[in-house]
């Protein structure tokens, strides 16, 4: 066989790889390239279970690499034949299978039927000469290592008892593999609600900053759970407006009865109707930069400054709406390879600031973040009822939800809402109140890797303040809701294939409200089933108020009340508002490949 030969950042040589016969490998920036040196050897060959390989060639990138291992001395195997060659290709076998020395490129591989479910691959080279394999291996160990965007350090918190009680054992599975990366983890097993919440919240920004991600083992909940002990200590910007404010206003114009439902919403300018608006929320909080540093004001204790770390998500819970969302696949393995990969991208986060919890107590307000989803009536009494049965684990959902939606309760509420001058200009940030949405499904532009919408703006540095000079103006609608919602991502899940609002973006700086207005059960039923299933139209029902936003708040005003779901925990409030913060949560993900 060849030595290797290294010109400028290409090497190319031959190699014997494992199951496949004599290749010649090639190294460029890119990646590893191999082609069959005995076209008799591939034709009609399976590659490690990588499918029929017809173009006797394939490749791996070097950013799909996470691990190069040396396997020492051994044997290598010929290739795999089919079952036709049983005979022949055992006979082959023992004839061709020899000991070399070996290195394993340890990778992931993708199906077109699955492409965002990434599974472990691993190609063994193998080579008489041990200074090869030596040489290839350090090279390629090298460009790895030079990777600055892949971590070494992580902390890990691991709920146990997620879902169907498996946070553990997951861990376990997908620890082998930051193992083979080399990757370094301090691993904390919770013991407690509340427990990653309080290590956050204390932990000092010296020993923060000296992992490169925060990693939770767990559902939505749970991450919500690690962001908000990590955020509220630290993060303080400008609140939403208070809707005590406009309420006061409102009611002293003489409009506090609450109209009959189906109402229309009602349009006012900010300026003459609700003067009491704070300007703050008229700003974008933009947080995504190029570099990942914070544009936000800090807390002196918990200084809020120098590169955020990036967050990390492994699924273990019952919905895992988040991690679907922004890897495209509900899977530990994907997600573990995209933190180990060093992949990235911001995600938007919506500060929750409740004002009151009941009607009778004090103004006093209480901050949360939530990364998917905020609702209120129906997704509260899910949330609230479903807690008495987390022993059932995720069924617990699909008992409650179809008891409370045989219980059809509707809350009455006011809800007002910015609507941005710029978002009516183009049509991708329009506010859209049915029966004027009017977008196809194939109009609609759906967030995924590399998305060109998410990414707009992202280049400026400054834009927490690039959109003071726009106008803005607050709405208002009051009724009976079944249920009141606000995403801020599209929130697929397994009930919901595509999510609350399909074309929500993961970093666009947008939440979307959806008020869903008293009707028959019928109607709802109607709705849910839409929502249910892929290609539905959930928001095309007259009963259905859909508004794309920065900001909102909210005022339960009638004797009975709901809480609100944020994430997947329980949130009461009586008066409570919202804000979008852009690009907040850097993330270990990509993307969904949709
Ligand atoms: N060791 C623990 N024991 C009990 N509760 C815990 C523990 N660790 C964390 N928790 C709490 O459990 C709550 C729910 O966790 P998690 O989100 O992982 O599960 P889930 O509800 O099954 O999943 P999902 O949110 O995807 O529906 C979290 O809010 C967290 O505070």
């Amino acid at each position: 066989m060849d030595g290797s030969n290294c010109e400028l950042s290409v090497m190319s040589g031959c190699f014997y790889l494992d199951h496949v016969g004599d290749v010649l490998l090639t190294r460029n920036q890119h990646g590893l390239s191999w082609k069959c040196l005995d076209s008799s050897d591939c034709e009609g060959t399976t590659c490690l279970g990588i499918g029929s390989w017809e173009n006797t060639e394939t490749e791996i990138k070097l950013s799909d690499i996470y691990a190069v291992e040396f396997d020492s001395y051994g044997l290598v195997h010929s290739p795999k034949s089919g079952l036709g060659h049983a005979k022949e290709c055992f006979r082959k076998r023992l004839l061709t299978t020899q000991q070399m020395y070996r290195f394993t490129v340890h990778g992931f591989q993708t199906s077109p039927k699955e492409p965002c479910l990434w599974k472990l691959a691993a190609f063994t080279f193998g080579h008489m000469d041990l200074q090869t394999c030596q040489s290839w291996m350090d090279q390629l160990n090298y460009t790895l290592i030079k990777d600055v965007e892949r971590p070494r350090n992580l902390l890990v918190f691991v709920h146990p008892k997620s879902g169907k009680a498996s946070g553990l054992k997951i861990w376990e599975t997908v620890s082998k593999i930051f193992i083979r990366a080399k990757v370094n983890t301090k691993v904390l097993v919770t013991e407690r609600a509340g427990h990653a919440f309080d290590v956050m919240a204390s932990i000092q920004n010296k020993e923060l900053h000296s992992y490169d991600g925060i990693i939770a083992v767990g559902g939505d909940g749970f991450f919500n759970e690690v962001l908000n002990g990590y955020l509220l200590s630290r993060l303080k910007v400008p609140l939403p407006p208070s809707p005590s404010d406009s309420f006061t206003t409102v009611q002293s114009r003489g409009s506090s009865s609450v109209p009959e439902s189906g109402d229309g919403v009602h349009e006012s300018d900010q300026k003459e109707h609700f003067p009491l608006l704070h300007d703050s929320v008229q700003e974008v909080m933009n947080f995504r930069t190029v570099n990942g540093s914070c544009q936000g004001t800090e807390d002196p204790d918990h200084p809020f400054s120098g590169e955020r770390p990036r967050f990390g998500l492994i699924p273990a819970g019952s919905t895992d709406a988040i991690v679907i969302c922004t890897t495209g696949a509900r899977d530990p393995v994907t997600s573990a390879l995209h933190i180990i990969l060093g992949r990235k991208l911001f995600l938007d986060a919506m500060q929750v600031v409740r004002w009151k919890t009941t009607p009778t107590s004090a103004i006093e307000p209480f901050i949360r973040y939530a990364a998917s989803f905020a609702g209120y009536g129906f997704y509260g009494d899910v949330i609230s009822e479903s807690e008495k049965y987390r022993w059932m684990g995720p069924k617990r959902y699909d008992y409650v939800g179809t008891k409370v939606f045989l219980k059809h309760r509707s809350y009455e509420a006011e809800v007002m809402f910015e609507e941005a001058e710029n978002a009516k200009a183009s049509p991708l940030t329009r506010s859209k109140t049915w029966p004027f949405r009017s977008t196809t499904r194939s109009e609609k532009i759906l967030c995924r890797a590399k998305c060109s919408v998410c990414s707009s703006k992202a280049e400026d540095g400054n834009s927490i303040r690039a959109s003071c000079q726009e106008k803005t103006r607050w709405c208002r609608t009051r009724g009976r809701f079944l249920s009141i919602g606000a995403a801020v991502m599209s929130n697929r899940n397994e009930r919901a294939p595509d999510g609350l609002v399909v074309d929500a973006h993961l970093s666009d700086g947008f939440l979307h409200l959806i008020l869903i207005k008293d009707c028959s059960r019928p109607k709802y039923l109607w709705h849910l089933t839409e929502l249910a299933k892929k290609g539905g139209e959930p928001l095309n029902f007259e009963f259905v108020e859909y508004h794309k936003t920065r900001a909102f708040t909210f005022t339960s005003i009638g004797e009975a009340e709901s809480v609100w779901n944020l994430d997947g925990e329980i949130f009461e409030a009586h008066h409570l508002s919202a804000q979008v913060l852009r690009g907040l949560i850097p993330l270990f993900a990509s993307g969904p490949e949709v």
